[in-house]
């Protein structure tokens, strides 16, 4: 479970300086697939960074206030690497993440360090080299993988220290439509068959309102709207004004909505979107 009090944080101690998080409340459950939204600049960054200890840690120049706690343990008094057991992270830039030059090592990197015998680091690396579907990239150096590449290799690392919670940050920026959804078949499979909690800042809401079932929309440090996936693409006007792409299927049925023709929930996918056609 996640539990963040009066959460603020500025990445300078200047009063002046905008604040990058402001006075954030609120809980996680162990086993929630939560999606993060919001405009750039709005601290969807900043919020994993509070989750997995980077802030206040690697950013100890900055004004940290209130408290997170990740299963219990309290960010501010316990080390990254003590946090990295329970909290795995998928960064925005997988290349300040890649620290080894072949695929496999670098799956193999934190598993080591944990002390893990080799034939559970074996098992592994092959294991979450298959979930995320480079099983032929094992051997390649790191320095030869495209964009794409290298966010995949980022997620099968952390998938690897099997971590009660992920956070990721926008990890399929640079895959396409497929691969994109690759990786939340995964995400999907760790959070049903595992219960592993899934924090996921993401610009393709479409895949959010599919996978996700609770929506977070952030701006400018603040959460304006937190909760069911499906309740928070009702608000589908806010949303559009918060400057958010609303998935075609929510624009469709909006229509609907507001000619009158249909009443019932928001669909979050394109089965349920074609049952509402189909019952008009
Ligand atoms: N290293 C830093 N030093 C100073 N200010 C920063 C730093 N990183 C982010 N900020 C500021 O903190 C605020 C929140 O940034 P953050 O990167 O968390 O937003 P974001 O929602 O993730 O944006 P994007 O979608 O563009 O990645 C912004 O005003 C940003 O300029």
């Amino acid at each position: 479970m996640l539990k963040i009090k009066n959460l603020s944080f500025s990445y300078n101690q200047n009063q002046e300086e905008k604040q990058a998080l402001k006075n954030i409340n609120l809980t996680i459950e162990q086993g929630e697939f939560v999606g993060v939204i919001g405009p750039s600049g709005a601290g969807k960054s900043t919020f994993t960074m509070a989750l997995n200890g980077i802030v206040p840690h690697f950013y100890n120049s900055g004004a940290f206030y209130g408290m997170v706690y990740v299963e219990g343990q309290d960010t501010v008094e316990v080390s990254c690497s003590e946090l990295s057991k329970t909290v795995g992270s998928v960064l925005q830039d997988p290349d300040t993440q890649i620290v080894t030059s072949k695929v496999e090592d670098e799956i193999a990197f934190a598993l080591e360090n944990k002390g893990l015998e080799r034939r559970e680091i074996e098992e592994r690396i092959t294991e979450s080299l298959e979930l995320c579907g480079i099983s032929s990239l094992r051997y390649r150096q790191t320095t030869e993988l495209s964009g794409g590449q290298m966010q995949r290799v980022a997620i099968a690392a952390a998938l690897a220290e099997r971590p009660k919670v992920l956070v990721l940050d926008e990890p399929t920026s640079e895959l396409d439509p497929i691969g994109s959804m690759l990786i939340f078949e995964t995400l999907q499979k760790l959070n049903k068959e595992h219960g592993m909690t899934i924090i996921i800042v993401e610009q393709k809401v479409m895949l959010l309102s599919q996978y996700c079932n609770r929506l977070m929309v952030m701006k400018e440090g603040r959460f304006l709207l937190d909760g069911p996936t499906k309740q928070i693409l009702e608000e589908y006007k806010k949303l559009e004004e918060l400057g958010i792409n609303c998935p075609r299927i929510v624009k469709l049925v909006a229509c609907l909505k507001e000619a009158g023709l249909y009443k019932g929930d928001m669909p979050t996918n394109i089965e349920e979107t074609c049952s509402i056609l189909a019952s008009l």
